[in-house]
């Protein structure tokens, strides 16, 4: 047991600490621009660049400061370092802590597995020490990771680190059950770690949540954070934070988009981007492996490498969950001689946390959709990353490749692209990604479709897994945003299907659409022009965004509604039940179904005798009216009319529209007068009606508008009705005033 410390030796330990707390306070203060003096032996920051890449010079400043201890920080994190075995600064670390430290708001960029994390912990740390935070300040600093691993990893190198420190901190993520003693708790702790969905979940049912004192927002992986899949829980969140704080955003592909900045309130940010001129944007002791892989051979390649790789840890990125949970169920009942472990964000929380430590402590592979590419460091043990499916774009890609050679450990990663997917060569090559094209060992291809059309026949029940792994692949595809990458269509889809081991390709609806109006443009004499401008209209129609982040984004929400998805069949979209064969398939309810042939949007027009005209009639009148088919120039020019008909026509509805509103809202104006005058001749009439116009006259906030120049001042009322009164206007009223006051 700890000996108790006496008061004598806490009083010391006080006294030794505010000495700290000034010394380093004091070098803070010399940063300042005027200042010049530099009590510690550290060198001054360099000059402000913001949004600009650190130049040489700047290295060479720091030249001499290169381990933790050199930096003005307390001991107690100096000794937390020592404890991990931090010594020696990396180059975020070095660029980026100065900064932090003063209190600068800072965007960092650096490659993956470079030490970001630590980049900003410390500062956490420090701010809060030199603050003197203590449990009654209450929330001080928010650190927001997109998923919830990430949230588990960025906190355990707060603990160890921190450990030296008094402060409470919490881990507040998704999928925990605990989340009302969590509600209890969350005012005492002094450092958030958290993914957004759930704090915003305590920010709206959490009595008396107050972040009103918070000092420092923290996003890790803040480009993957901004994006499309938080938007609407960050923007609640930041709504809520104080304005006047110290704001850090940190990625390996971080963005310089104004846009964020805005939304953040960066005050003048830095932006530490250390390895800008670096010759490849991934680590340089990764060695990346492209090969081309047809759709229906990916199995086999991914069976053949698991089975000749047995002593690596190999982390495997699919498209989807369901794919996941397909590829783990058969492999695993293949037995490739290799644990197989999987993770994916419809997982349980536990379990998902315990893949992962095991994950860390194991040799294994380990089948992951997106959760995990971005910020997990798996104890830097991945000998090889395998992407089955392609990624959504360069960033991403980073991303996965990134979970290997991390911090001056090697690594190698492996591609499988399709043939129609090959453009991805050419903008990774853009992004400075340096891969080696490697083509399929074809010898020690050991192809696995018939297994697992045998297993499909062994456990029937195993059948709507495959399917909707096919399916979700699929759908996968066609949301994607690239689409000079993915293209849906070019798929060998019954090769795909025949590879996962199905006896038949499931029907997909929106592949079958798409075939029947690839088939209407192809047959322009069959095609009837109605249909075509039907289609027309529909391809135009915007798709739901596609959305690489749909995990995350389910998280989001997945946290905000406190469902815990039970990983099991449950959420079948249209397309899987699309997908099972019409003899296996659930009626579904009947829905009214209504017959539309036209496109939506389209006005009828009835001729004389009330009888409705197809458009074509009333553009191309005569000829097509009576049915003559057009040749392709008076089809054009049919189309060209058309659009300029249905412009003419929203430009006549948006006039009356507007027509509509501005009257509305004169007769709310002229109402709303009316009240007032009437509430104004109920006042002055008695004695508390003229103590009522005094505290209206009283309300009234007089501003100058420094726009005019003729000396009128303009009169704001609350209501934000103004109106203009000159000088001795004002005179005259403020006598008035005073004069009643008086009486
Ligand atoms: N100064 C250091 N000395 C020794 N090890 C370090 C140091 N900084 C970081 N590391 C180790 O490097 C590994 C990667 O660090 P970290 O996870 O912070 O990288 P990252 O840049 O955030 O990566 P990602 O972009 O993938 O999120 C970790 O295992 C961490 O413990």
């Amino acid at each position: 047991m700890k000996k108790p410390k006496s008061k004598e030796f806490r009083k010391r330990h006080r006294l030794q600490e505010d000495d700290e707390i000034k010394l380093l306070d004091s070098w803070i203060q010399s940063q300042k621009p005027d200042s010049g003096s530099n009590p510690m032996a550290f060198p001054p920051l360099p000059s402000k660049a913001p949004i600009g890449r650190l130049d040489d010079n700047t290295f060479s400043r720091y030249a001499g400061v290169t381990r933790f201890d050199q930096l003005p920080i307390s001991q107690k994190t100096k000794d937390g370092l020592r404890g991990a075995k931090m010594v020696e600064m990396t180059d975020i670390q070095r660029a980026s802590l100065p900064h932090a430290i003063c209190g600068r708001d800072i965007l960092g960029a650096a490659k993956t597995g470079s030490g970001k994390t630590l980049a900003f912990i410390i500062p956490v740390l420090e701010k809060l020490y030199r603050e003197k935070w203590g449990p009654e300040d209450g929330v001080g600093c928010i650190i927001i990771s997109p998923t919830r691993e990430l949230a588990c990893q960025l906190f355990d190198v707060l603990k160890s680190v921190g450990k030296y420190h008094n402060f409470s901190a919490g881990l507040l993520i998704g999928g925990r059950k605990d989340v009302e003693m969590e509600k209890e708790r969350v005012n005492e702790l002094n450092i958030l770690v958290c993914t957004p969905g759930r704090l915003l979940q305590h920010m709206d049912e959490t009595p008396n949540f107050d972040c009103t004192q918070m000092q420092m927002l923290v996003l890790d992986e803040a480009d993957n954070i901004l994006d499309r899949g938080f938007t609407k829980t960050v923007n609640a969140i930041i709504s809520q934070l104080p304005k006047h704080r110290q704001t850090m955003l940190f990625s390996a592909t971080q963005r310089k988009s104004i846009q964020d900045l805005a939304r953040l309130s960066l005050k003048d940010p830095e932006y530490l981007s250390v390895h800008e001129e670096s010759v490849t944007a991934t680590p340089t002791l990764l060695r990346q492996i492209v090969m081309i892989v047809p759709l229906d051979q990916k199995l086999d390649m991914l069976w053949s490498f698991i089975k000749t790789h047995l002593s690596s840890r190999t982390l495997v990125f699919l498209a989807t969950c369901k794919q996941v949970k397909f590829v783990f169920e058969a492999f695993k009942k293949l037995r490739p001689g290799i644990p197989l472990k999987c993770l994916h964000g419809r997982m349980k929380q536990e379990r998902r946390i315990a893949i992962y430590s095991e994950f860390c402590e194991k040799r294994s592979v380990l089948l992951s959709t997106d959760v995990a590419a971005r910020g997990l460091d798996f104890n830097k043990a991945v000998d090889w990353v395998i992407q089955v499916d392609c990624p959504e774009d360069v960033a991403s890609y980073i991303h996965r490749v990134g979970r290997t050679a991390r911090y001056k450990s090697e690594g190698k990663s492996v591609l499988f692209l399709m043939p129609s997917e090959t453009k991805m060569l050419e903008k990774l090559e853009a992004a400075k990604i340096p891969v080696h094209l490697s083509k399929p060992n074809k010898e020690r291809l050991q192809p696995v479709s018939d297994s697992l059309a045998s297993l499909l026949v062994k456990y029937p029940d195993f059948q709507p897994r495959a399917q909707r792994a096919f399916v979700t692949y699929l759908r996968s595809i066609r949301i994607q945003r690239d689409k000079e990458i993915f293209d849906v269509m070019k798929l060998p889809i019954d090769e795909y299907s025949t590879s996962l081991g199905l006896p038949m390709t499931p029907k997909i609806r929106f592949l079958n659409q798409k075939n029947k109006s690839k088939a209407l443009s192809t047959k322009p004499d069959l095609a009837e022009p109605e249909e075509d401008s039907d289609k027309e209209i529909t391809l135009k129609i915007p798709r739901k965004k596609p959305d690489p982040s749909n995990l995350q984004e389910e998280e989001a929400e997945k946290e905000l509604l406190l469902a815990d998805s039970s990983d099991e069949e449950e959420g079948k979209t249209s397309e899987v039940l699309d997908a099972i064969p019409p003899a296996t398939r659930v009626p579904k309810k009947k829905k009214l179904k209504i017959n539309i042939h036209r496109p939506v949007g389209t006005r009828v027009v009835f001729d004389d005798e009330g009888n409705a005209l197809p458009p074509l009639a009333r553009i191309a009148d005569t000829q097509s009216a009576k049915g003559t088919l057009l040749d392709p120039e008076q089809k054009a020019e049919y189309y060209r009319k058309m659009r300029e008909e249905l412009k003419k026509v929203d430009k006549e509805d948006k006039l009356v529209q507007r027509e509509r509103h501005r009257e509305k809202r004169i007769k709310e104006k002229i109402k709303w007068k009316e009240g007032n005058a009437e509430e104004d001749d109920n006042n002055i009439s008695g004695s508390e009606g003229n103590e009522t116009a005094d505290r209206r006259h009283k309300k009234r906030k007089i501003y100058f508008n420094s726009d005019s120049d003729d000396g009128k001042q303009t009169e704001v009322t609350t209501n934000g009705v103004s109106d203009s009164v000159t000088l001795e206007e004002q005179e005259a009223l403020a006598l008035k005033l005073l004069n009643s006051m008086h009486s």
